[in-house]
């Protein structure tokens, strides 16, 4: 195997970025992705995937930190990586009037090595609409074109911002398919997204961003562990929270009784255990995982004064 082949494909080490005025977007994140793995990155709304993956994508020179795109700095040897990625930005912005063929074949003449139309808009479903003006495709189309433009030089390397932001049910399906497909064919995708359901269907690793760092990372799972499961149930009335076994973590919310556990399977059986015995019942029992949508919604919860913990790599 040769040394190229083992680098990652994707490499970031305590990256930043500073606007004018100095507001830090991005707050010294390191990540790695192998070839052929497909990393998301979630966060909230300014969170600042995009300003990370614009650093990635080498269209902003980093304040700190350096990024590597295989085995290259994206922003100061552009010329080598540019021919060998794919970027899909959150907004394409072709010009109204062209129509599907006409905008292929324009970013056809800007793409090293350009595979015919056909091969690009048949995989995004866009066959049979060459001919359409862009200003009448619908929402759910345009990010479908943005795609199949992002595809056109066959990449190493895809970079994806949301990518199935405005696609129906049906159209999110077909791209996650075509996706996976590229995996299976070797590209390293790295995607931002905030449909968590599309993260966990996708990627091999997750990394989560709050106000400009890496707060969790990981395998899907990995990040779903971290996160307690919960227990919920109400209490009769004459049975008072303190009569519950000291064992249980209860938190009680007026008779709503709430239990995060690590343990879910052996506390449960504790609880049931003590109702049975002491014959009280557990109105509106409900035992459920962690999901990655707690695990989200935990994170953004913190407040800017919350200490983000300690920094996070995405490595292996
Ligand atoms: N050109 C800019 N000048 C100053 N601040 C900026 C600029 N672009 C982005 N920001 C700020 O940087 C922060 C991160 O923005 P960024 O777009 O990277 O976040 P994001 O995670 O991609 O958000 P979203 O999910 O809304 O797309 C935000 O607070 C945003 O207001």
């Amino acid at each position: 195997m040769t040394a190229e082949a083992l680098t990652p494909a994707i490499q970031a080490t305590d990256l930043s970025r500073s606007y004018d005025g100095g507001f830090k977007a991005v707050r010294g994140i390191s990540l790695s992705v192998p070839r052929g793995e497909i990393l998301a990155l979630l966060g909230t709304n300014g969170a600042g995937k995009t300003s990370t993956v614009e650093l990635l994508e080498g269209l902003a020179a980093p304040t700190g930190g350096t990024a590597r795109v295989l085995g290259h700095d994206p922003y100061r040897e552009r010329a080598l990586v540019r021919p060998r990625i794919g970027v899909m930005l959150q907004e394409g912005g072709f010009p109204s009037d062209l129509t599907v063929a006409e905008t292929v074949r324009m970013w056809a003449g800007c793409t090293s090595g350009a595979r015919p139309v056909g091969e690009v808009l048949g995989p995004v479903g866009l066959a049979g609409r060459e001919k359409v003006r862009i200003k009448q495709l619908s929402g759910g189309e345009r990010r479908r074109l943005d795609l199949a433009c992002a595809l056109l030089g066959r990449p190493e390397v895809l970079f994806l911002d949301e990518p199935t932001t405005g696609l129906d049910a049906e159209g999110r399906r077909d791209t996650w398919e075509l996706v996976r497909a590229l995996r299976e064919q070797g590209t390293t995708v790295l995607l931002t997204t905030h449909y968590l359901e599309e993260a966990e269907a996708l990627a091999d690793r997750l990394a989560i961003m709050h106000q400009g760092r890496i707060v969790l990372s990981g395998t899907p799972a990995e990040v779903t562990a971290a996160q307690p499961a919960r227990i919920r149930f109400t209490l009769p009335a004459d049975v008072p929270a303190a009569r519950l076994p000291l064992g249980l973590k209860a938190a009680a919310d007026g008779d709503r009784i709430e239990i995060r556990t690590h343990a879910l399977q052996e506390d449960l059986t504790e609880l049931l255990g003590w109702a049975r015995e002491h014959r009280v019942r557990l109105d509106g029992l409900d035992a459920r995982s962690a999901s990655l949508e707690e695990a989200f919604l935990d994170i953004a919860s913190r407040t800017q004064d919350t200490p983000a913990g300690p920094k996070e790599s995405v490595t292996r």
